[in-house]
């Protein structure tokens, strides 16, 4: 056989595999919609009814994870199944996604990891701002960021929960890449625009390559391009979103100081999600300003043999030198462990809440 004919064979092949993928995901949207009518049928009068379950989206991935035999990679397996899923789900209900913008940052990125592509993102100026387009029902869930890896805590975001019913209904884990870019790759750099975040991740890159060019804040990566895009003479270290969105010219890939630089986001929402089988829970507790008062929170947790993932401290909005602490941990709130470590929790701090429980990243 000629290679032209070994190829047309092996083409007639993906032809007719693709018809029968076609045929079934169509017929799994079908089921989708299926499942639409029976919870609405089952909803009751006047009760909103809830399309999206993340908890199960979750099962749905780990499952395609678990039984996947490759080639594909588990990931990459699991990224074709959230697009499946995400476009089911718009059927169902086309869901309206606040994050912290502008267009072409890390946040927008973490809402299409989550969500997938069928879903409609908004972008929004400040991460109070996300968390008003949820409350008012604007959208129906918002992303923010809410920790570095190298850089530690979004303060902005934590503090937002004190004034905030909002639950926590999702996170997503992204792998941070910045880039160095330009309009024109000629001129000289004298000014590098980008988030307080990212050049403090590059820091180190940057007293290296460019230790006497002025640094400038800016409110976001994005807007760092942006401004880059415009002014001769200015970089951007943002991502590839951004150096895309504003046609920028990369000089340098990867300048991260650490390699593993990974942010973490929330999606937040008024939803109450069901535990998954994998989960986390967050609260923020403020305790009496006495001795021993950390201790008497945390105790409960080690003696239940619950594995906490975080803990910040923050001042409190109550009288001065008073401190909220929030907490995750590993575990549904309705888990059988964990909710008398809670109610028991409940009775002794000054103020509780709980933030949510929410099925572990799965991407
Ligand atoms: O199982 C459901 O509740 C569905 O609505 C189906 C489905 C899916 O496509 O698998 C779609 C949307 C939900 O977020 C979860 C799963």
């Amino acid at each position: 056989m000629s290679e032209a004919q070994e190829l047309e064979q092996l083409r007639n092949s993906i032809d007719s595999i693709d018809r029968q993928i076609q045929e079934l995901i169509n017929q799994r949207a079908r089921c989708a919609q299926q499942v639409a009518e029976v919870k609405q049928k089952y909803a009751q009068p006047g009760e909103v009814v809830v399309f999206y379950r993340p908890e199960r989206e979750a099962q749905v991935l780990r499952n395609v994870m678990a039984r996947n035999e490759g080639p594909l990679t588990n990931e990459g397996m699991a990224r074709l199944f959230r697009e499946i899923m995400s476009q089911c789900l718009a059927l169902e209900e086309p869901l309206n996604v606040a994050f912290l913008g502008p267009e072409g940052t890390f946040t927008q990125q973490a809402a299409v990891k989550h969500f997938g592509h069928a879903v409609h993102c908004h972008s929004q100026v400040s991460i109070a701002d996300v968390f008003r387009e949820v409350e008012s029902g604007a959208a129906n869930f918002g992303v923010v960021p809410i920790e570095n890896s190298t850089e530690g805590v979004v303060t902005h975001t934590l503090d937002s929960f004190f004034d905030s019913g909002l639950r926590i209904c999702g996170e997503v884990s992204l792998r941070i890449h910045h880039h160095l870019m330009v309009k024109d790759k000629d001129a000289t750099v004298e000014r590098i625009f980008s988030h307080a975040q990212s050049l403090g991740q590059c820091r180190r890159w940057l007293d290296k390559h460019y230790p006497n060019v002025e640094r400038v804040a800016v409110s976001s990566n994005a807007e760092a391009a942006r401004r880059a895009s415009l002014e001769p003479g200015a970089a951007a270290i943002a991502g590839e979103v951004a150096a895309d969105l504003y046609e920028m010219h990369i000089l340098n890939t990867n300048i991260e100081d650490r390699p593993d630089n990974t942010t973490r986001f929330l999606i937040i929402g008024k939803l109450e999600t069901l535990p998954s089988g994998d989960d986390k829970t967050s609260i923020m507790v403020s305790s009496r300003n006495q001795p021993g008062a950390l201790y008497q929170v945390l105790e409960p947790f080690h003696k239940a043999g619950v594995s906490l993932t975080r803990i910040e401290t923050r001042p409190a909005r109550t009288g001065t030198w008073n401190y909220a602490f929030f907490i995750d941990f590993e575990g549904h709130a309705a888990d059988a462990v964990i909710a008398p470590v809670l109610q028991g929790l409940q009775d002794q701090v000054a103020d509780y809440k709980l933030l949510g429980s929410y099925p572990k990243a799965v991407l």
